[in-house]
């Protein structure tokens, strides 16, 4: 654990390789850090309610152990979910483990508060982050394998 409280990124990177690790809370900055501060480099998709990053952890723990991890890093857009959708999207997430479905790594719910200029008046705006990480799958989307089997039959 990182003194200021959460998982660093050696723990993050052990989780990886620990297919009975169980998901947990990621803190912002280590994800925000980890994702280059969301640069657009590493987008590889967008969805209905997120943009998806791919983040690589830079072997920080024993190298000969174990080889870098990757991660698809999911950070829901600003206004998308009410916090009871994505506590229940969390914990529909926790629940299910099988082989053919992407494995959840863990969340993130953070929230700061910031003075911004509002209308001419500085005022406190809660900023939220909501983000969703799960294994990185290099081979692209299912849907684009299935458009082309539709079209070839
Ligand atoms: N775990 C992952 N590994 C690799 N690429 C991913 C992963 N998750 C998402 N992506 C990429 O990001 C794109 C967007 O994913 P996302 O889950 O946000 O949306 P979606 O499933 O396409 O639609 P919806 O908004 O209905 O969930 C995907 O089409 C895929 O290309």
């Amino acid at each position: 654990m990182d003194p200021r409280g959460g998982v660093t990124q050696i723990e993050l990177e052990y989780m990886v390789h620990d297919e009975d690790a169980e998901p947990i809370a990621l803190p912002f900055p280590l994800l925000e850090k980890l994702a280059d501060y969301f640069s657009d480099e590493l987008i590889i998709g967008r969805g209905g309610f997120a943009v998806v990053y791919k983040v690589r952890l830079k072997a920080l723990a024993c190298p000969a152990v174990l080889d870098n991890g990757v991660l698809a890093v999911k950070r829901l857009f600003n206004t998308h979910m009410h916090e009871e959708q994505f506590q229940g999207e969390v914990e529909c997430l926790m629940k299910v483990k099988h082989k053919n479905i992407v494995r959840f790594l863990g969340y993130c719910a953070n929230t700061q508060e910031n003075i911004s200029d509002y209308k001419g008046k500085m005022v406190m705006a809660d900023v939220q982050q909501r983000l969703l990480c799960f294994e990185y799958l290099p081979k692209g989307s299912l849907d684009g394998y299935i458009t082309v089997y539709l079209y070839m039959t």
